[in-house]
C-alpha cells in the first residue's frame, strides 16, 4: 500500500481523536480513505475550488462534497441567500413559499417531473420513490443494477456501489434476506438480462431504479440500446422507471442525465446540487403517480426537516444560477481539457487506462478497456489508483479516495487549475 510522502500531523491527531468517538473516525465511510490507506485530511475551510486542511495545506478540490458544490465553495450568491434565510429562522416544520420556489425550479428543469416532494437526503429520496412505486403499482419487485448506489436504503443495499463496494460490503450485514427478497439485481447495460427479467417476472415488477449516468462505480455510461430497452420494457409491463439522479441531476445537464440520454422516467430522485451544499433530497414525477403520496394519497412519507428553510434557500440560489448562467458549456470545456490531459499523461507513461466522462463528472480507470458494468469495473488496478491518489494529494490535488467514485469539476475551477492538475498527474504517473 502506497502512503503519502508528506506528513499531516494535525489531521493525524484529529483522526486519532475521532476514531475514539465515531466508528472509523468518520460519519460516512466514503471519507475514511479506507481503500487508499493513510489518514483522511481534516478540513478547516473551503473557498471556491479549494479546500484547506487543519495543517494549513491547500488543495484543488475535485470532490466538491461528493457532488453538490457545482458552483464551488462559498459562492457569494448562495452565501447571501443563506444569510438572509438565517436572519428569519432555521426551521419551522410548517410550509414556506420557498419550498414552492424550489419545487417550481425542479419542475421547470426536469422534463419528466410534474410534482415533487422535498426530503433531506438522497437516501430518503430513493427510499421514498421505491415505496411510492410499490404503492402505486401494487407490486413488490424492484430491479436494480450491480454497482449502482442508491444511498443506504435497506432494500437497495444489495450489490451496491460507492463506499459499500470500495470497502467490500456490497451486501451489508444487518440487511435481512426478507428485506431484499423483492430486489432483483442485474448487470448494468445488460439488455438481454433485463428482457429475461421482464419475461419471467413482468407482472410483479413495480419499478426499475438506476443511475442514468453511474457515478458510484466510477463513471459508467449506459448504451443507447440499454436506454431504449429501459423505456420500452417498463412501459410495456406497467412498471415505473426510476432515474436516480441524486448525482447526475443538474450536474451533467440542467435537465439531468434523462435529458441527455432520452430516458423517460416515471419518477426521478434528486439530492446533492438541489441543496446547494445543504442537506436536501427530492423525488418527483408524473402528477398522477405523485398524488398517491400522503396526504394527497395513501403512501406514507414524512420528515421534520423536509423543506428546511436554510436548505431550501441554498438550493433555490444554486438552481437560479444554473438556469441563468451558461455554466454547462464552461464545465464541459474545463472537464474535457482535464480528460485530455489525464489521458495524455497516462498514455505517455504507458499505463493501461480508460477515462469515462459525462460533462463535469469523470473517472480515470486504471484498466485498458471501456467500463460498462460492475463486472468490468471490479477488474481495475486499485493499487495503482491508490498510488495515483497519494501522489496527487502530495501535490495539492484532492481526488476521490476510491477508484469507484466520480471526480467533479466545478465552475470555480479555472483553466490554470486544470493545467496544474494535469502537470501533477504527469509527474505522478511517470514516477509510478
Ligand atoms: N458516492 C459517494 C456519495 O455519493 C456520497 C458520499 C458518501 O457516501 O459519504
Amino acid at each position: 500500500m502506497t502512503l503519502p510522502k508528506k506528513s499531516r500531523p494535525q489531521s493525524e491527531a484529529a483522526f486519532e481523536k475521532a476514531m475514539d468517538l465515531m466508528p472509523g473516525g468518520v460519519n460516512s465511510p466514503a471519507r475514511a480513505f479506507g481503500a487508499v490507506g493513510g489518514t483522511p485530511i481534516f478540513i478547516e475551510r473551503a473557498e471556491g475550488a479549494h479546500l484547506f486542511d487543519v495543517d494549513g495545506n491547500k488543495y484543488l478540490d475535485y470532490i466538491g462534497s461528493w457532488g453538490p458544490m457545482i458552483l464551488g465553495h462559498r459562492h457569494p450568491t448562495v452565501i447571501a441567500a443563506l444569510e438572509e434565510a438565517l436572519s428569519k429562522g432555521t426551521s419551522y416544520g410548517a410550509p414556506t413559499e420557498a419550498e414552492s420556489e424550489l419545487a417550481e425550479r425542479i419542475i421547470d428543469a426536469v422534463a419528466s417531473v410534474e410534482m415533487v416532494r422535498l426530503v433531506s437526503s438522497g437516501t430518503e429520496a430513493t427510499m421514498s420513490a421505491v415505496r411510492l412505486a410499490r404503492g402505486y403499482t401494487g407490486r413488490d419487485v424492484i430491479i436494480k443494477f450491480a454497482g449502482n448506489y442508491h444511498g443506504h436504503v435497506d432494500s437497495l443495499l444489495v450489490a451496491a456501489g460507492s463506499s459499500a463496494a470500495t470497502l467490500g460490503t456490497p451486501n451489508s450485514p444487518g440487511v435481512t434476506v426478507g428485506t431484499t427478497r423483492d430486489t432483483l439485481v442485474l448487470e448494468y447495460n445488460d439488455v438481454s438480462g433485463l428482457e429475461k427479467a421482464f419475461a419471467t417476472h413482468g407482472d410483479k415488477i413495480a419499478g426499475v431504479i438506476l443511475e442514468p449516468v453511474v457515478g458510484n462505480m466510477g463513471v459508467v455510461v449506459p448504451t443507447q440500446e440499454f436506454v431504449t430497452a429501459l423505456n420500452r420494457l417498463t412501459k410495456a409491463h406497467g412498471a415505473l422507471l426510476i432515474c436516480d439522479e441524486v448525482m447526475s441531476g443538474f450536474r451533467v445537464a440542467f435537465g439531468g442525465a434523462q435529458q441527455l440520454l432520452g430516458l423517460e422516467p416515471d419518477l426521478t430522485t434528486l439530492g446533492k446540487i438541489v441543496g446547494g451544499g445543504l442537506p436536501v433530497g427530492a423525488y418527483g414525477g408524473r402528477e398522477e403517480v405523485m398524488k398517491h403520496i400522503l396526504p394527497a394519497g395513501k403512501v406514507f412519507q414524512a420528515g421534520t426537516l423536509s423543506g428546511n428553510p436554510l436548505a431550501t434557500a441554498a438550493g433555490c440560489a444554486t438552481l437560479k444560477i444554473l438556469k441563468e448562467q451558461p455554466l454547462y458549456d464552461r464545465l464541459e470545456q474545463l472537464a474535457s481539457r482535464l480528460e485530455l490531459g489525464l489521458h495524455c499523461a497516462a498514455a505517455e507513461a504507458n499505463i493501461p487506462h480508460t477515462i469515462a466522462r459525462v460533462g463535469s463528472m469523470m473517472t480515470l480507470f486504471f484498466h485498458g478497456n471501456a467500463i460498462t458494468s460492475w463486472e468490468q469495473a471490479s477488474l481495475c488496478d486499485t493499487e495503482r489508483y491508490a498510488q495515483f491518489f497519494w501522489g496527487m494529494m502530495d501535490r495539492g490535488v484532492y481526488l476521490p479516495c476510491s477508484q469507484y467514485e466520480a471526480l467533479f469539476v466545478s465552475s470555480a475551477h479555472t483553466e490554470d487549475d486544470i493545467d496544474r492538475t494535469i502537470a501533477a498527474s504527469e509527474e505522478v504517473l511517470n514516477v509510478g
